[in-house]
């Protein structure tokens, strides 16, 4: 698949499967905005993707995927930053047992408004180029 200059955006890509993901696209050269709730190992994440793959490649941004202000931001700033949007890969998940609510928030919720916004940018009738879509799930989410 021909990558080169388009536009990943990753939730929850400071590290685990997000980060390979992120890794996967600059291979291709891509380039990639890891967004993850977590600032400290984003930055940290950020800056040894710059040190591997150069920098201007890869953007960090704050946010919590459950805050729709914060994803609507997200998402604009992407557009702003690079021109465009190709890619979303809605990875950002948690496993809390304690709360089954917020589980349901962040990887079910969550991953539908992003999708909604990612067509608000990738739609070709709204001045976007089409995309992908990529959801990560589980087999827990089978039983
Ligand atoms: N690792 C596995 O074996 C496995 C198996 C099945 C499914 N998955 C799924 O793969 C995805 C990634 O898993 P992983 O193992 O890399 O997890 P991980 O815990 O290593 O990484 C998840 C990332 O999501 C971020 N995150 C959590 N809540 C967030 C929020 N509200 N907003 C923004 N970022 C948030 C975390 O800060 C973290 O950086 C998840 O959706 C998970 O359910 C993983
Ligand atoms: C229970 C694992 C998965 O369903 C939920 C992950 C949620 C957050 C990611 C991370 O914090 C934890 C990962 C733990 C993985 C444990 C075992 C895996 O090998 C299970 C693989 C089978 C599957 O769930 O698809």
């Amino acid at each position: 698949m021909i990558l080169k200059n388009c536009v990943g955006l990753i939730t929850g890509a400071s590290q685990g499967l997000g980060k390979a993901f992120a890794e996967a696209l600059l291979k291709k050269e891509a380039k990639v905005v890891i967004c993850d709730i977590n600032h400290a190992q984003g930055a940290d994440t950020k800056a040894e993707l710059d040190q591997r793959y150069g920098p201007g490649r890869t953007t960090f941004m704050a946010c919590d995927v459950t805050s729709l202000p914060q994803m609507k931001d997200v998402f604009c700033e992407t557009v702003q930053m690079f021109g465009r949007l190709d890619v979303l890969c809605n990875n950002a998940g948690i496993n809390n047992e304690r709360s089954w609510e917020k589980t349901i928030s962040v990887n079910l919720v969550a991953l539908i408004q992003a999708s909604y916004l990612a067509l608000d940018h990738m739609r070709c009738d709204r001045g976007g180029h089409g995309g992908s879509i990529v959801n990560v799930a589980s087999m827990s989410g089978r039983n």
